[in-house]
């Protein structure tokens, strides 16, 4: 398996190449499908979002060929696929001839461009204008870009368009006069230089952000993205992500790994388990997440994923941690627990003090004869341990200064978690798993 030059787009062969290096097919399928779900490598096909892919598209489109000037805001929530959606559009134009030489293209980050002179700097660096630049001293803001972009013009005095791709919009709303903001949407509504202007955000409100010179020179259009993943799409989405593409070196072996995947989210185990995780999550981040673990555990003694592999991997990121610290505590520490659920029971959720806690422990205590009664001090020394695991809470905050043992503490934990925690706690007494289930003490 040497390697190979490929005919297809530039994304799937630089993920052919990115693994062609090793030997082992099964090492090989390993390093594809953890770039994939690190996003190291070129994103899929998308699932769903064709109408917003074509708006998108078209958009780009107008300003690389006809030199159209253009402002967008991509909105939507996290991991709905937004930074995805511009990669496959920017992948598919990329694929166009004469787009890469027509477009030039600038990628700014609100989280590292955090303010307009270090933005001007990294335009500066992206456009390859420093040396055009070099000591020159400009009066304004937008003197020094119009700078740049005039530079950019051909001998025959036609314009460049450029693509500038703000991600984390929101952000540059923050600078200062937002002057960055301003002189490019005043540029995408002046004729001088086609200019695309995309701003991405997960700010729904974002609009109101912006200063109102610079909203009165925003085009106003917006391209929503949102999550709205079927369950058929999302098991599409998980086939997508665990199949080999048709570059993948070894032809026959990438036949037989994808009629096996096929197989293993057939098997009515997985079936489950995605259904679970859809409904828990519809995020595909959620998806990828689930999906590490198993594809970390290929290897040539390991060789497939196993419906086994899928189920662990669940249950690790479906644990609830609460519930699961419950298993380390004492049993006296279980037993003020189950006191303060009675105590919320018999309040209906209102707080509670130590004293009233340990009064319920004691009267269940002298109760049973067999119990070990601890002294005070030890059980309130539990009960702080308690309040250390974040398992309650004093409502206060600890700001007043009253006594520890009457401050008014909240349970952070839901009565089935403790319900839950008492089947599989190693040893309990019965007398504690009675007591927990009985009625009201
Ligand atoms: N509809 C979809 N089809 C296929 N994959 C998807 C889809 N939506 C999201 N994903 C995947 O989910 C992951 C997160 O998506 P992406 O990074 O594009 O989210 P985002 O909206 O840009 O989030 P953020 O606001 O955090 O930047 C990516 O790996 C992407 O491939």
């Amino acid at each position: 398996m040497g390697r190979r030059k490929s005919t297809k787009s530039p994304s799937k062969e630089s993920e052919e190449l990115e693994i062609a290096g090793d030997e082992s097919p099964i090492a090989l399928v390993q390093m594809t499908l953890r770039q994939r779900l690190s996003q190291f490598s070129s994103p899929l096909a998308i699932t769903g979002l064709e109408k917003e892919k074509k708006q998108l598209y078209n958009l780009i489109h107008r300003t690389s060929t006809t030199g159209e000037s253009n402002s967008v805001l991509v909105i939507g929530p996290r991991g709905a696929g937004k930074s995805m959606l511009l990669k496959i559009v920017l992948s598919e134009l990329g694929a166009e001839k004469d787009f890469k030489q027509n477009l030039l293209q600038v990628h700014l980050n609100g989280l590292l461009q955090t303010d307009d002179r270090i933005a001007l700097k990294e335009i500066t660096r992206q456009l390859q204008l420093e040396n055009t630049v070099g000591d020159r001293v400009f009066g304004s803001f937008s003197e020094n870009l119009q700078f740049l972009l005039d530079a950019l013009k051909s001998g025959g005095q036609k314009s460049k368009p450029v693509l500038f791709i703000l991600d984390e919009f929101d952000l540059f709303a923050h600078h200062r006069n937002q002057t960055l903001l301003y002189n490019l949407f005043d540029i995408s509504q002046s004729a001088q230089t086609p200019v695309c202007v995309i701003g991405v955000t997960c700010r729904l409100d974002v609009m109101e952000l912006l200063e109102k010179r610079v909203k009165s020179r925003f085009s106003h259009r917006q391209i929503h993205v949102f999550n709205a993943l079927s369950y058929k799409d999302y098991c599409t989405v998980c086939r997508n992500l665990l199949s080999l593409s048709d570059q993948f070196p070894d032809k026959t072996f990438a036949k037989t790994w994808n009629h096996h995947i096929k197989e293993l989210l057939q098997d009515s185990v997985v079936e489950e388990v995605l259904f679970r995780q859809y409904n828990l999550n519809k995020d595909v981040r959620g998806l990828q997440t689930l999906l590490v673990q198993p594809i970390c555990q290929l290897s040539p003694v390991n060789p497939i994923l196993t419906t086994s592999a899928i189920v662990d991997a669940f249950k690790l990121i479906a644990t609830d941690s609460k519930a699961a610290m419950l298993h380390g505590i004492s049993i006296l520490e279980l037993c003020l627990i189950i006191a303060m659920k009675h105590l919320s029971d018999i309040y209906e959720g209102e707080p509670f003090n130590f004293e009233m806690v340990y009064s319920e422990y004691m009267k269940f205590a002298k109760r049973k004869s067999g119990m070990q009664i601890f002294e005070k001090p030890v059980v309130l020394k539990a009960f702080e341990h308690l309040m250390a695991l974040e398992l309650i809470k004093t409502i206060d905050n600890g700001g007043t200064r009253i006594q520890k043992e009457y401050r008014l503490m909240s349970l952070l934990i839901h009565p089935t978690q403790i319900t839950d925690a008492l089947q599989k706690y190693p040893n309990c007494p019965t007398e504690v798993k009675q007591w927990a289930t009985s009625a009201l003490a």
